[in-house]
């Protein structure tokens, strides 16, 4: 049987070999301060992507929140007294959020604005994503819209037990993101928990792995890296400097 080809089980049993897609898209999702911009940061260093040039990065990070959309006056003097809901679908410019990563799928770059906390809106100057190899995109519900589901050929799910992840977003909202005690738990208690369960936790179901502890879980993280190492190679065993080209040949099927 020639390389690359698929024999008579194989197709009966739903192992088409597949081509690795360019790029691999990967979704990462999981509550507030569950870890995602961690976990991210972490497969991006092993991938040994950190100090590598922005316009040669075979893998960038997309975070869900350079989406929210712009809020009209009186839903940002709400935003002030944490009384808007930034952990409802409807607080996302989703049209933008999908034209974006339908256009990295389609290999082309794009202008991004960077979110502020702080004033809850984007901020005036947009930077540039350019083609990459793997697109991690992350967020509270990246995994809500099937039309951004569909899309993405890995579905991680970081699972962080919610008394850690409260802790750990008082501390970052506190020192990183211009808030108040009060207004954080406020915030929490009537907004962000029952977002949580009602629009966040049913979507774990969709994961393909889910990651117990978040970046503490470095078992997970070696795992998922191997994994897309192994996507990417035969170029180079680590993602290095160069391009590497995917391979059909190196792909395992899977049946679904
Ligand atoms: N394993 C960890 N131990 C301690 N602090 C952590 C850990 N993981 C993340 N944090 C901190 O918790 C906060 C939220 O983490 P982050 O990765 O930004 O989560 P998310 O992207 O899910 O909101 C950050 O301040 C981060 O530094
Ligand atoms: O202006 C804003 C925008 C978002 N939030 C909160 O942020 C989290 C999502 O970010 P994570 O990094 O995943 O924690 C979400 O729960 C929003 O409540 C905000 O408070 N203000």
């Amino acid at each position: 049987m020639a390389a690359g080809s698929t024999n008579s089980w194989q197709r009966k049993n739903g192992f088409e070999r597949e081509r690795v897609p360019r790029p691999f898209v990967i979704g990462v999702a999981g509550g507030t301060a569950s870890g995602k911009s961690s976990v991210c940061a972490k497969i991006m260093q092993q991938l040994g992507q950190d100090d590598v040039d922005h316009k040669q990065r075979q893998v960038v990070i997309i975070n869900q929140d350079t989406f929210y959309r712009p809020l009209t006056e009186e839903e940002n003097a709400k935003a002030l007294k944490g009384e808007f809901n930034f952990d409802h679908p409807d607080a996302f410019d989703n049209d933008f959020m999908v034209n974006t990563l339908k256009d990295l799928v389609a290999g082309k770059e794009v202008k991004l604005p960077q979110y502020n906390y702080k004033t809850n809106a984007r901020e005036e100057k947009w930077h540039t994503v350019y083609p990459a190899d793997v697109v991690l995109f992350e967020g509270i519900l990246v995994f809500y819209f099937k039309e951004l589901r569909d899309m993405y050929h890995m579905k991680l799910f970081v699972d962080t037990d919610p008394d850690t992840r409260l802790a750990r977003r008082v501390l970052r909202d506190t020192k990183e993101r211009g808030r108040d005690i009060e207004n954080i738990l406020h915030q929490y208690t009537t907004l962000v928990k029952p977002a949580f369960e009602e629009f966040c936790l049913p979507t774990k179901k969709y994961a393909d792995v889910i990651i117990p502890r978040g970046a503490d879980n470095t078992v997970a993280i070696d795992l998922i890296v191997q994994h897309i190492q192994e996507l990417l190679r035969p170029s180079a065993n680590k993602i290095g400097n160069k391009r590497p080209r995917y391979n059909s040949d190196s792909f395992v099927g899977r049946p679904h």
